[in-house]
């Protein structure tokens, strides 16, 4: 990674619109996020405000009407490798066990088989699936699917992660877990990540700032700097800073 100070993402997005049959949809209006890299920022907002589309446009996947989106300075016109995406559902190949799914990506990529052997075997370490490998996805419960559509990602060594609601669908025991590991993960190789969320809890955990969006048009509201230094650890919950800083991004919220 380059030094943490650099410029990561220049979005000047003014505006985007989805068209519909009954006219344009605005969803964003005067959006810019800067990161930095290996910064965590989470992006928070109500149902609907606009967080997974300003994703799929900083993904490469929609263009915004005005502005762009600059990363390690050049205009993003497309998805990359260099941008990874993990969504709430772990869309993982049904006919694959763990590890082939990891290896696709790298598979596809024509890498020599000894690097994919290496790389394989590296990323399901990390993210905690020794023993799970020849097991296929129906095999897998949730949290152990997203630790493959994690592992499936990171093995691409991305710079960085776009992560949607990655565990919202998790029973609660099983996302506290996933969290444990995502600020693991974050201590070891520190991908830059922006993370959607409408779960404050969750953003203050793992967040180094968060991005407060009203609801829509989305606009960004507040940039609300978490109090708290990495590594880190969920033990944070329930300290003061943690409850004060919860009450303030609640009541922004509900203004
Ligand atoms: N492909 C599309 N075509 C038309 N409208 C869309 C499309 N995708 C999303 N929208 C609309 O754009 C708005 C923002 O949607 P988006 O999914 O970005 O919100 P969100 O904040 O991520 O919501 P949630 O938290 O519920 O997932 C919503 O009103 C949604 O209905």
């Amino acid at each position: 990674m380059n030094n943490q100070k650099e410029l990561i993402i220049d979005k000047i997005e003014k505006n985007f619109s989805y068209p519909l049959k009954q006219g344009n949809l605005k969803v964003l209006e005067d959006v810019s996020l800067y990161m930095e890299v290996g910064e965590i920022i989470a992006l928070l907002g109500p149902s609907g405000c606009g967080k997974s589309t300003l994703l799929n446009i900083v993904a490469g996947f929609e263009k915004p009407d005005k502005g762009q989106v600059v990363f390690m300075g050049k205009t993003v016109i497309a998805p990359s490798p260099e941008r990874a995406v993990v969504f709430q559902s772990a869309t993982l190949f049904p006919w694959l066990t763990a590890k082939q799914n990891i290896a696709y990506g790298l598979k596809l990529h024509k890498q020599k088989q000894e690097v994919i052997k290496e790389k394989c075997k590296k990323y399901i370490e990390l993210v905690g699936l020794q023993g799970f490998e020849n097991y296929y996805p129906a095999q897998l419960s949730g949290g152990m699917q997203q630790r493959v559509a994690l592992a499936r990602v990171l093995v691409l060594e991305p710079r960085m992660l776009l992560m949607d609601e990655p565990f919202a669908a998790l029973d609660a025991q099983t996302r506290i877990k996933m969290q444990q590991l995502l600020l693991s993960i974050s201590a070891q190789i520190k991908p830059t990540i922006l993370f959607v969320t409408h779960d404050v809890e969750e953003a203050l955990i793992l967040a180094d700032k968060v991005y407060v969006m009203s609801k829509l048009p989305g606009r960004i509201i507040r940039q609300v700097e978490v109090p708290f230094k990495r590594p880190r650890s969920i033990s944070i919950i329930g300290t003061n800073g943690f409850s004060k800083t919860k009450r303030e991004i609640l009541q922004l919220l509900f203004e």
